[in-house]
């Protein structure tokens, strides 16, 4: 790709997404400027990716033909007073924030401006990330594939109605946190039958790995695949009757909502 690549604002969500371009080979570290608020950050993203820096928003937003939103939801009017005068005709404005919707951009931009409203994940890092895209009418067939193709340089890539964008955030964008705690319980749990706990992390996360490519690559079922796991009188139903008594898929699916809720009260910040 010869495109080059904005990102104002290089916090973790930014810095995943970068690394991840860079490793996939798609993108050039010089081919990509970002901005933040603090020189500690330009720093450490300059030494550690060898990508251009500066403090300048309006520089990053000049010269990016992708330009990648990175800040905080609320920070999202001042930036793009900011620079709504400065970004090229042609330039894609990429969001990256939890409830900042298409109509919420072009009335901020006060111009005719092409917008594609993303929410990826901070596996992008690893080139596993799970990111879903939605456009308005001024991005055409040729720029979404464009687009596509960048976000799939650091995992995978899905078009999504804007209607469900708010939704998303609890089920891939934020879900890694729930994950996380997951494997550091299971983690817990071992150690406290005395397995030393980097094994216990390794075991734990492999486990969860492993479990998640079964579903993406056997196309079967995940409740089949449970059931392949539990031996009838065995250890494993134990364990999963103790999980339902105690409402661990309600416990979920309850703290989705209470995500996609405020997902949707960030909405128009
Ligand atoms: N973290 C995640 O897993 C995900 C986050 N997102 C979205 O990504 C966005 C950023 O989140 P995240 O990366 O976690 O947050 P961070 O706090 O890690 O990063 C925010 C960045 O914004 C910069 N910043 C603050 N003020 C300004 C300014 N005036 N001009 C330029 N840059 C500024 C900060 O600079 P400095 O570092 O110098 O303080 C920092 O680099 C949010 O909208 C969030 O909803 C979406 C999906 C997943
Ligand atoms: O917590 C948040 O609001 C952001 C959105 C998805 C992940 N982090």
């Amino acid at each position: 790709m010869s495109k080059t690549i904005g990102f104002i604002g290089c916090g973790k969500m930014a810095q995943a997404m970068i690394e991840g371009m860079i490793r996939s080979g798609l993108v050039k570290p010089d081919q990509i400027m970002a901005s933040a608020k603090t020189e500690s950050t330009l720093q450490h993203a300059s030494s550690e990716f060898g990508i251009q820096v500066t403090t300048d928003n309006v520089e990053v937003a000049r010269s990016a033909n992708f330009l990648f939103l990175a800040v905080k939801p609320n920070l999202y009017g001042e930036i793009i007073e900011e620079i709504k005068h400065e970004v090229q005709p042609n330039t894609i404005v990429i969001t990256i924030a939890a409830g900042i919707s298409l109509d919420y951009m072009e009335k901020a931009f006060e111009r005719d401006i092409k917008v594609v409203r993303s929410m990826p994940n901070t596996p992008s890092l690893v080139g596993e990330g799970m990111s879903t895209l939605c456009k308005n009418n001024k991005v055409t067939d040729e720029d979404i594939v464009e687009v596509i193709a960048l976000f799939e340089s650091f995992g995978k890539a899905e078009v999504m109605e804007e209607k469900l964008m708010d939704a998303i955030p609890a089920v891939s964008g934020s879900s890694p946190a729930y994950v996380y705690l997951f494997i550091e319980a299971l983690a817990d749990g071992a150690v406290l039958q005395g397995i030393p706990r980097d094994k216990a992390y390794r075991l734990a996360a492999q486990a969860v790995l492993g479990a998640a490519k079964m579903v993406l690559e056997t196309g079967q079922h995940p409740g089949e695949l449970k059931d392949a796991v539990c031996t009838p009188g065995g250890a494993t139903i134990e364990a999963i009757a103790t999980l339902e008594k105690n409402k661990f898929r309600g416990t979920i699916l309850s703290a989705m909502e209470s995500c996609t809720n405020k997902s949707k009260a960030l909405s128009g910040k």
